[in-house]
């Protein structure tokens, strides 16, 4: 299938689009033997009884796997704060620290942690003791017949505090003090949208204000207070939600939670379990299938539910890369559980901004030990079938972690995917960009990796005829047409987002391969217009990232519209809709496009969908 891939993509390239995939040997990797010549017939997908036909993915390129230098950053938030603009973006170290147990001592002494200790103590009090908690940002999900509850507020503030503590104890005293303090101050009149908001564009500047926040009556220990006096202690002391004083708190031990530890909590687990334990609970270890593989993880189905396991915390270099670190992965399952936030339940219509078009993150574990056989077995196989560009999981050893994510099952990737028609292009895209929109809207997302290996696609199989996916935009309730097609975004690795406690992002510019993609080529072009647009603050909020993506997905729709030879009407009404959302700052203003206007219903208009169908 290496010949029709080929196709593909000179295809594109007599477009004036894409050029062929840049491969360059950044890493020895082990090659995939050509003759393996693999076509992907995925017998999931049908249409009018036909079997769907997947087309062989692309293989993955060094630069556009590579995120050799991570590091995922975050800053501290609080209602009301103001953000100022900063003199250089901030850059994060090369690697970040390894887990440790205990807070170092400064030249100053310990950080004072007593209010931290206390708040610590009182939430995990509170997690213990709960049965059957009430708020509504709680999200309980299943596990087996187990149900899991994750106070996602409670989580965070948790994890800010012990980081704010890890950075006051590991970093010297004159790089905490390096940064001038900004304060911050709380609106009495501030609305809850505009509690969590990053400032808008400063008009002045042209770009936006990317500086630190401070959460409110909290010092960021990284940064110096323009009042010489404050220290550390006082820096830290200043972090509790309560205004006590210090004082009154409990003595420190000088203990905090690493992020490890955390991990293990988020997990509800007090010590790793096995994979095999992980994936027993969701299907019969022998019906493990591999589906799919990224740089970091590999994908399975385990039942219903897909299980990504992705190895962490390990020296050995995996797949060319350092694996990642507990830091990391605590971000990203805070990130995976602020986006489950925004999902809603059928007749769940009090969220203000609410869509289901993130995949269902349903459960996270930590596991230790070897890969187990029957993950080896299932490995093996797409190997043999399809080829699998990473290492073979069989050196891992018994000291291993890996934190399983088990997912929905959102179906087949965009890349292997075929479309077989114009309205399911349409309906693609309708979906892809209500999702950013809400996201944007409720929590400042912007995915920023938004390649078609990120976007999967599965046929309803539900019995309602009405093929359309609801979501709530700023408090208005919609309902998207799907035509038959549910669209499910994965991967927020290089993701932004604003919790409302913190913003989570990635700083790329440390990662300086991911812009040196070929010339021409469409994602390699959109890492870099994403560049210019945040001018490498990649820790502000740019909402016009989200465009850059939505822009490359209507190239890739045009690509895969061409084998359908629609005719011109088709590739212009494509072509002049890319055109516009050239001029849109959102995701948001592209969903207000009259490309979507037929596509989109209000709750009233939705009983005349069947009409609607026809008529499309
Ligand atoms: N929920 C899911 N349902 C179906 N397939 C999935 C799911 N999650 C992941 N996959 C498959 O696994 C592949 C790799 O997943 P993903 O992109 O999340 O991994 P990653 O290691 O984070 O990737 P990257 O290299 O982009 O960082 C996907 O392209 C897809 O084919």
């Amino acid at each position: 299938m290496a010949s029709r891939e080929g196709d593909m993509w000179s295809e594109i390239v007599a477009s004036g689009g894409l050029q062929p995939p840049h491969i360059g040997v950044v890493y020895g990797r082990r090659r995939v033997e050509e003759s393996s010549g693999r076509r992907i017939m995925d017998a999931r997908g049908s249409f009018g009884g036909e079997q769907r036909p997947s087309f062989p993915r692309r293989k993955r390129t060094s630069w556009n796997r590579s995120l050799s230098i991570r590091g995922r950053e975050s800053i501290f938030v609080a209602p009301g704060a103001q953000l100022q603009l900063q003199q250089k973006p901030c850059r994060v170290p090369k690697r970040p620290p390894k887990p440790c147990n205990r807070v170092k001592k400064t030249t100053s002494g310990p950080p004072d942690m007593r209010k931290e200790k206390a708040y610590f103590e009182e939430v995990d009090a509170f997690e213990l003791m709960e049965e059957s908690p009430s708020p509504k940002t709680f999200q309980s999900w299943t596990i087996g017949n187990q149900s899991i509850d994750h106070d996602l507020p409670a989580i965070l503030e948790r994890w800010k505090i012990s980081r704010l503590a890890r950075r006051a104890s590991s970093e010297p005293l004159f790089d905490i003090m390096e940064t001038p303090i900004i304060p911050s101050v709380l609106s009495n009149n501030s609305t809850s949208s505009s509690l969590f908001r990053t400032p808008e564009r400063d008009t002045r500047s042209g770009r936006h204000t990317t500086g630190r926040v401070i959460p409110l009556g909290y010092t960021d220990v990284s940064l110096k207070s323009t009042a010489k006096e404050t220290n550390i202690v006082t820096s830290l002391g200043k972090l509790n939600i309560k205004e006590e004083p210090v004082e009154d708190s409990i003595p420190w031990t000088g203990e905090a939670l690493t992020a490890f530890e955390q991990l293990l909590m988020v997990c509800k687990q007090s010590v790793p379990v096995t994979l095999a334990e992980v994936f027993s609970a969701y299907c019969e270890l022998e019906s493990i299938k591999k589906l799919g593989e990224g740089t970091y993880g590999e994908a399975y189905r385990a039942g219903k539910t897909v299980c990504k396991v992705v190895p962490f915390d390990g020296d050995i270099i995996v797949n060319g890369e350092s694996q990642k670190r507990s830091e990391e992965i605590l971000e990203e399952v805070l990130l995976s559980l602020t986006l489950n936030n925004l999902r809603s339940n059928q007749g769940d219509d009090e969220k203000k901004d609410s869509c289901n078009g993130f995949i269902e993150t349903k459960d996270f574990r930590v596991c230790q030990g070897p890969y187990d056989p029957f993950l080896i077995n299932a490995w093996e196989d797409f190997d043999a079938k399809r080829g699998s560009e990473n290492d073979h999981p069989k050196d891992f050893t018994s000291e291993q972690y890996y934190i399983v994510f088990v997912l929905a099952d959102g179906g087949t990737d965009l890349e292997s995917f075929a479309l077989v028609d114009y309205n399911e292009a349409r309906s693609l895209l309708v979906q892809v960009t209500a999702s950013l929109a809400v996201a944007e809207s409720a929590c400042e997302f912007e995915h920023r990796d938004l390649h078609w290996g990120n976007i999967l696609l599965a046929q309803d199989e539900s019995p309602d005829t009405n093929h359309t996916v609801s979501f709530a935009l700023q408090g208005m309730r919609m309902h998207a047409v799907t035509f038959g097609l549910n669209v499910s975004i994965i991967d927020f690795t290089l993701s932004r987002i604003n919790t409302g406690t913190a913003i989570l992002f990635l700083d790329l510019s440390a990662d300086p391969a991911l812009f040196q993609g070929k010339k021409g080529d469409k994602q390699a072009e959109s890492y870099r217009r994403m560049k210019e647009i945040t001018q490498e603050h990649w820790e502000g909020s740019f909402p016009k990232t989200n465009v850059v993506w939505l822009i490359y997905l209507v190239d890739m729709v045009l690509h895969k519209m061409k084998s359908l030879a629609l005719g011109a009407k088709v590739d212009r009404e494509l072509r002049s809709f890319k055109k516009r959302l050239a001029s849109y700052e959102s995701a948001r203003d592209c969903l207000a496009d009259p490309f979507f206007s037929d596509l989109l219903l209000e709750d009233a208009e939705l009983s005349s969908m069947p009409q609607l169908e026809s008529d499309l």
